[in-house]
This record gives C-alpha cells, structure tokens and sequence, in this order.
C-alpha cells in the first residue's frame, strides 16, 4: 500500500493524515473547500512543530513527512490510490453518496475503509459495486496519541481487505481489536451514553460541569472528564451516535439527553467551534 486518500480534513482526517505521512506514506487529503483543507494541513502542522519542540522529530523529518501530504478538492486526484479513508460527518446518506462516488473513481483493486463511529459498514458497502472491499476502520481522537483501531468487517467484507487493514493498522503503530458490525462497535457503545448520562446530570443540577469532570477523573481514574470528552470528539458526532444507537436497539436508554441536542443547534459543539461544555480559544 502506498497511495492511501483520506477523505475530510476535520478532527479526524487530519490526525490520520498526519500518522500516515510521519510512517510514509503518500497522502491525497480531500475536502470540500480549500479552506477546510488549510485548516486540516495548519493542524498537522502544529503538532509536528510540538514534536520538534519536544525532541520527538526533527525539522528535516517534518520537512519530508509534509512532502507527502497533498491536500486535493478534486475527486480525481484520488483515482490511483490503493486505499480510501473516509472521514467525514457522521452521517449515512453523505457516506453513501461518498462511497457511490469513490466507488467509480477508484481502481477495481482499492480499499475503501470508513472510519464511521457507529454506523453500518454493510449499509455503506451496498452503496458500491465492490462491497467485499469495503471495511470499518475505527480511529480515536487524538489519532496521533490513541493506539486503538477498531476493525469492523461488514458482512460481504473479504479476508484479503481484512488482512491488509490489520497490517496497515500495525504499521501506523496501532492496535487492532476486531468488532463484529454492532451499533457503536465496543467503544462507543459504552462511552457516549456515559457522556450523554454526564449531559443529564449536568442538565438536573446535579453538579457543576467542572464538578462533574473532577470525579470522573478522580473517582474512575478518567484521563479527562466526560463533557471536556464531549468537547473533544465533537457535540455533533456525540449526537450523531447517539442518534444511532437509539435508532437501531430502539431502547430508550439510548435517547439523546435534550440538552445534547440543544448544544448542537445551538453550534456549541465543542473545540471545533471553541465552546462547548467549556470554552476553548479558537
Ligand atoms: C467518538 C469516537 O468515535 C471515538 C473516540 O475517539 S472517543 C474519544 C477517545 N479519546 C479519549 O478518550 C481521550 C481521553 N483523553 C486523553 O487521553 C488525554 O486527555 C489526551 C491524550 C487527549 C491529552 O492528554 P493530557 O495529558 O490531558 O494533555 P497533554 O499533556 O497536553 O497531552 C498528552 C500527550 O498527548 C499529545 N496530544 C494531546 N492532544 C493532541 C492532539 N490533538 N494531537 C496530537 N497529540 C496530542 C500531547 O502532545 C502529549 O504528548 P507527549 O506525551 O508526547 O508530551
Ligand atoms: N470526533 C471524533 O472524536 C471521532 C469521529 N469519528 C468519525 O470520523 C468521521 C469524521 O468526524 P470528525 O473528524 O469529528 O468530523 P469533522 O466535522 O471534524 O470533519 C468532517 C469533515 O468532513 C468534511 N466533509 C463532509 N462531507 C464531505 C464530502 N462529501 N467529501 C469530502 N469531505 C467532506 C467536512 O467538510 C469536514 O471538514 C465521522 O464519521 C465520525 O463519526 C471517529 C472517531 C472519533
């Protein structure tokens, strides 16, 4: 594999570009405008600085990490990848119309893997002429510092696909946990209604949100609390899932609380748009 796409320059796609052109390989990043490319490379760029500053890398490395990145609006700038990554909003009806789309472009022989944080894999591949090359590649965010990825086969999904999406994972200096499909996979069916439990306790007046953050983290040992969590991942994307989660069991401890939501229409969806639970400078 040495050509891989990743498709959307936001919290996600930019922290996978970033893995993939510090292990070399040739990364096209696609966006929708140029501006959110700019915003995914500034991004990357930033925290390759933080690792020079730390002693972790040094501005040659960086120099010739960058060399790789390519940042492309033009779909067809991606025809001769071997693999596709896609990373944009969580949302079933854009990963199909991105996949029908990906699906003609790409050569016959290419992966497309989607880095969905709960949707169906099988769902997406029915939207392409190649559902046996279609797979659920599950990063973390901060892509660069979390070791999961969670592999999630659809159910037309080849051993050969499988095989080479745990060889790349573990060349990204990541781990794989293979997941049947499942609504949220593991990870997020345990940690989102957490945090939208989290949004209901805030919401009651049980505690402060500062509150609520210091005893999960000095009560269940949590690196960071559930609503600075919530901050990170996105309002958006936390709604997006639990929306999935309630949908597909259709049990309503799966309901998104409605504060959640209210977050969300109100464009306060966290450190994309510098406030969320708390506030962040932009
Ligand atoms: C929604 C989904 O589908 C799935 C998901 O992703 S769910 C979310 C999963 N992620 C988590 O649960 C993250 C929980 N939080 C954490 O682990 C930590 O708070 C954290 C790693 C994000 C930050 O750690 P911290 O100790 O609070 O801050 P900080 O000291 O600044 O960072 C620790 C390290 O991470 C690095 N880091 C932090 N944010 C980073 C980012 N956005 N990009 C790259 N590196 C980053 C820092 O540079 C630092 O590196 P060194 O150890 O080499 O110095
Ligand atoms: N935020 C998180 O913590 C995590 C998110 N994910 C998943 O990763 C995906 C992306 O999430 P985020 O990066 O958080 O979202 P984001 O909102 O930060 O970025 C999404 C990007 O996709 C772009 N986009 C939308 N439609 C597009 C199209 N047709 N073609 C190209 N680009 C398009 C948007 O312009 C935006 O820049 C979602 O499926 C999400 O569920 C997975 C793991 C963690």
């Amino acid at each position: 594999m040495n050509k891989i796409c990743v498709i959307g320059a936001g919290t996600m796609g930019a922290g996978i570009a970033q893995v993939l052109i510090e292990k070399g390989y040739n990364v096209v990043l696609r966006d929708l405008s140029q501006e959110f490319i700019d915003k995914g490379i500034k991004g990357i760029v930033k925290n390759l600085d933080r690792s020079i500053q730390k002693g972790k890398m040094t501005e040659s490395e960086k120099e010739s990490a960058l060399k790789n990145l390519q940042g492309s609006i033009f779909l067809e700038d991606i025809a001769d990848c071997d693999l596709v990554i896609e990373a944009a909003t969580e949302n079933m009806e854009i990963k199909k119309k991105i996949f029908a789309e990906i699906d003609k472009i790409c050569k016959p022989e290419a992966i497309l893997a989607t880095n969905t944080s709960s949707l169906s894999i099988t769902e997406v591949a029915a939207a392409t002429n190649r559902p046996q090359k279609v797979i659920g590649m599950h990063f973390f965010n901060p892509v660069p510092v979390m070791k999961l990825v969670e592999v999630i086969k659809g159910v037309a999904t080849d051993e050969a696909t499988r095989t080479a999406i745990i060889r790349l994972t573990k060349a990204m200096d990541k781990t794989p946990v293979e997941v049947e499909e499942a609504p949220g996979f593991v990870v997020n069916r345990i940690l989102i209604p957490m945090i939208n439990e989290a949004i209901g306790i805030l919401a009651e007046g049980v505690a402060k949100a500062e509150d609520i953050d210091e005893a999960m983290k000095l009560g269940a040992n949590h690196p960071i609390g559930p609503l600075a969590l919530a901050d990170l991942i996105g309002n958006d994307v936390c709604l997006a899932i639990m929306e999935v989660l309630y949908s597909e069991f259709g049990d309503s401890k799966y309901r998104p609380h409605p504060l959640l939501r209210k977050m969300v229409r109100g464009k306060l969806l966290g450190r994309k748009t510098g406030k969320g639970f708390f506030n962040y400078n932009a």
